[in-house]
């Protein structure tokens, strides 16, 4: 029987994700045709905000590679659009002159953004965010201008800000209401996702009409109704998408807003149907995966004549990806005269939930602060449950029950895809599932926003029992397929002790290795084996070869050490005469309590350390970079402890000790914390008569927020828990996990219940005393003075410095 022929206009999310429920329902029935404006193949436009904050890249957004429409014999028109249909003779033409006939028509067109018609909107600078071609645009501007404001303070604008701001921006948010996500937040918790946000560094202009775009040919600012201006060099419009119908109208299919569609997603004109977000049912059109995914599973059902119950709308659940910020929305989100809710406001905490109901029923939710209750609201909203139902699950929790354990089958585990945590246990079940990958492939958990990762990990830790390993499948780079932990007990297990010996043995697929792989070698082995290993320098990144830092314009920068960020006379007349003699461009006093000497020519380096004669402040090393400190109780009418003092000895304990990324902490003597300690990697708090520590700090790219590792009462224990936190760090994370990520990938708890065995805490302790043992012994510059061969290699044409031979 000759197969029929369907077409897809859009190789977007919706629709691919359309064909992919077709093939799985009747792989050989149909010959599929799709046309795409885009040119790449079909890719995850969610992730587009993940690759302008910096977290991925556009090579692997790609959700279905172009071998796989080889594989499934789908003929696909990359960057070619379809700009007219004859729904008469069943035909479709495009602007490459090419006719194609169809049996079955599936449009997915998708939305347009809307770009506001101001005057100016067409200067170079002004830009959407939809797609890859924007997202490239954004950060090619970022790396030649300063200054960018967003129009629009919903999901799209408030990502884009954060993107913006990781690429080194300045951000202005310019928002229509007076509270942001005012569609899917009440105002608490659009205030409080202001503060947070203000405090990442974002400046928001509310209640701002914007009037007109200035400049010349390229944007300059931006104008608004009440006569204010803010410069911009660019402009992003988030304000919103429109249904892309101009196809579906000009070619008689019936709109709406978007193409109207039935709950078996077909249109009015025989054989077209219409998905994803060009689609309306029932008066709605969504902008969100979740609904557009269930959209083309019933679609597939009717193409391929099998029974099912159709579409019939859907209870929207949005979550904002910015990391360091938690926040969810889901149903309804403002109470009205019929509704009751349920309001837990933590202020101290930062943490707001509220829950509405309606006749005794959850109706909808915000979440601010702590969201994992998200998903369960969506579920419970979608069988209609009792509030009652809710409460006696958070019973269940207090009672020690973990949030896994007390799930129901049905409870949905991935929004996006609709995943339940039932399906899941089935196919790890059935299929012997073991990673998170496997896991995605098999059931599209996690496979869009990426936002249901770390549960569907829990799910497998929590079905696997001990046969689960997180890290199991992520390969430590290319060059193998083991993971750090089997390299870490394959060095063990077979006593290997250097790179090379390592790659031969454990099968390399390279002979020399990758930048991502020696480094990291040389890191495992050296934390291994302290006292026996030879660090291999030329596997090291630059900075750390030449223990400095280079700078954009091939200069360097030279940090002393200042133990505590304290110094004196004499170290600060050193650092003036050497910044003299080598006329230094600039010197800096660092967020670290340092003075950094900038630009600085690379044959000055050995001499400028030599006539310093101070330690190296490893401002390039991953190791400890520095420990900031409060003036304490010796000046400050707060202190309650002698935070320099104890600063001081912190720094030249850890001094020169290698970790897996850079490591700041910092000690303050009082709650103030002035300096900073919520975002170091290890911060201390004094109190009166005891000490609080705090880890997994960070307040760069990834902002997070330090947890409260433990309290103590000596300096000693001070001293002892850092050692035991670090020593477990050094062991357990991944070369280049700072702190912070490692803290959230593995959990506090499990870092609390490892150091409270008090037998494991001396372990770690003797460990890092090994550790220590060796690099105290070191100092990088001097060692690199008195090392003729490293001065010819490293620091070619060195001029001998005064007094040297
Ligand atoms: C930065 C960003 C972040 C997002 N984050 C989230 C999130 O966290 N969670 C979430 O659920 N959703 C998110 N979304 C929304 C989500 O990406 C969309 O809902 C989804 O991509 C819509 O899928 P679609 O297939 O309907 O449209 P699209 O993905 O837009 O695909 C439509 C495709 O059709 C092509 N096309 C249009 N007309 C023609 C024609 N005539 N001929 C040929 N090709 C044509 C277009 O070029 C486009 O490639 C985000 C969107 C963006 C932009
Ligand atoms: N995390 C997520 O789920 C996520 C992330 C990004 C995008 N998206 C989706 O992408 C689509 C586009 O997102 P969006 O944020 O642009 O849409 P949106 O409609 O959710 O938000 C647009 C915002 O812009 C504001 N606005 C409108 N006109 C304005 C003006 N003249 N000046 C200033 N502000 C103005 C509105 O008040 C509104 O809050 C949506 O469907 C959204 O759901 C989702
Ligand atoms: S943290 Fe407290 S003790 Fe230290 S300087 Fe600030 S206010 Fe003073
Ligand atoms: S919740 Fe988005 S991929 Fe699972």
């Amino acid at each position: 029987m000759e197969k029929q022929k369907i077409v897809l206009v859009g190789n977007g999310m919706a629709g691919i994700r359309a064909v992919e429920e077709i093939l799985k329902l009747s792989p050989d029935q149909f010959d599929i045709t799709v046309f795409g404006s885009e040119p790449y193949p079909n890719y995850d436009r969610i992730q587009l905000s993940k690759v302008l904050q910096g977290d991925t890249e556009i090579a692997d957004i790609t959700l279905n590679t172009w071998e796989w429409y080889e594989e499934n014999n789908i003929l696909l028109y990359p960057g070619e659009t379809v700009t007219a249909i004859d729904t008469e003779k069943q035909i479709v033409s495009t602007d490459k002159e090419r006719h194609v006939p169809y049996d079955k028509l599936i449009m997915a067109t998708g939305s347009v953004p809307f770009m506001l018609p101001l005057p100016g909107a067409d200067k170079e600078g002004v830009t959407a965010f939809r797609d890859i071609k924007d997202c490239e645009e954004m950060i090619k501007s970022s790396q030649k201008y300063k200054k960018a404001v967003v129009i629009g303070g919903g999901l799209l604008g408030l990502e884009a800000a954060r993107g913006l701001l990781n690429l080194g921006m300045e951000v202005d948010v310019v928002h229509l209401a007076d509270f942001l996500m005012e569609r899917q937040l009440d105002r608490t918790a659009g205030k409080m996702l202001q503060k947070e946000l203000e405090d990442q560094g974002m400046n928001f202009l509310l209640e701002k009409q914007s009037s007109e775009i200035i400049g010349g040919d390229r944007v300059e600012g931006l104008r608004f109704n009440d006569g204010e201006e803010v410069e911009a060099d660019l402009i992003v419009m988030a304000v919103g998408i429109k249904p892309n119908v101009s196809l579906a109208k000009e070619s008689g299919i019936p709109v709406n807003r978007g193409i109207v569609v039935d709950d078996h997603l077909e249109t009015e004109i025989p054989n077209v149907f219409a998905v994803g977000e060009c689609a309306e049912h029932k008066e709605m059109v969504y902008g969100l995966v979740a609904p557009l995914y269930q959209q083309g599973k019933e679609m597939a059902k009717r193409i391929c004549k099998v029974d099912g119950e159709g579409y019939h709308g859907s209870v929207l659940s949005t979550q904002l990806k910015v990391s360091g910020v938690d926040v969810f929305s889901t149903g309804k989100i403002n109470e009205d005269e019929e509704t009751k809710s349920v309001k837990v406001f933590d202020d101290w905490r930062g943490i707001y939930q509220k829950v509405l109901v309606d006749d005794g029923k959850i109706t909808g939710a915000v979440l601010f602060g702590d969201t994992k209750d998200g998903n369960r609201l969506l579920t419970l909203i979608n069988k209609g449950a009792s509030i009652e139902e809710y409460l006696d699950q958070d019973k269940k929790e207090e009672a020690g029950i973990d949030l896994i354990a007390s799930m129901d089958a049905e409870e949905i585990v991935c929004g996006c895809n609709g995943v339940t945590k039932g399906s899941i246990v089935e196919a790890i079940g059935e299929q012997g599932l073991t990673t998170v990958e496997q896991v995605k492939g098999c059931t599209n958990a996690s496979r869009s926003c990426g936002g249901c990762k770390p549960l569907v990990s829990d799910l497998l830790e929590y079905t696997l029992g001990d046969e689960y390993d997180q890290n199991q499948k992520e390969s430590i780079c290319a060059c193998t397929s083991l993971s750090k932990d089997e390299v870490i007990e394959e060095i063990k297990a077979k006593g290997l002790s250097h790179i090379r010996e390592v790659m031969n043995v454990l099968g390399w697929s390279t002979e020399e290795g990758c930048s991502k792989c020696k480094p990291a070698l040389n890191y495992y082995l050296g934390m291994l084996n302290p006292t026996e290993y030879k660090d291999e320098k030329e596997s090291r990144y630059v900075n750390e070869r030449l223990h400095a830092n280079i700078q954009n314009d091939g200069t360097y920068s030279v940090v002393p050490r200042m133990y505590g960020g304290v110094t004196n006379a004499e170290d600060l007349r050193k650092i003036a005469d050497v910044a003299e003699k080598y006329e230094v461009k600039l010197i800096k006093v660092t967020g670290g309590q340092r003075l950094d000497l900038l630009g600085v020519q690379k044959e000055d380096l050995p001499s400028i350390w030599e006539e310093l004669d101070m330690p190296s402040g490893s401002a390039y090393a991953k190791g400890l970079r520095t420990v900031k400190t409060c003036v304490g109780a010796d000046f400050c009418r707060f202190g309650t402890q002698d935070s320099i003092g104890l600063g001081v000895q912190m720094e030249k304990k850890f001094e020169g000790l290698n970790t897996p990324h850079k490591v700041k902490m910092s000690v303050s003597a009082c709650p103030r914390n002035c300096a900073e300690g919520s975002v170091k990697d290890v911060g201390v708090v004094g109190l009166d008569g005891e000490f609080e520590i705090y880890v997994g700090g960070n307040g760069g790219t990834h902002m997070r927020q330090a947890e409260l590792l433990s309290k103590v009462k000596t300096e000693e224990e001070v001293l002892d828990t850092t050692a035991a936190f670090l020593q477990y760090y050094r062991e357990s994370a991944n070369y280049l996990e700072r702190t912070s990520a490692w803290v959230e990938r593995v959990g506090l708890a499990h870092v609390q219940e490892v150091l409270s065995n008090k037998k494991t805490f001396i372990e770690l302790n003797q460990r890092m005393n090994e550790a220590l043992s060796v690099v105290q012994a070191q100092d990088p510059w001097k060692e690199a003075i008195e090392d003729e061969t490293l001065l010819r290699d490293l620091y070619k044409n060195v001029k001998v410095a005064a007094g040297s031979n």
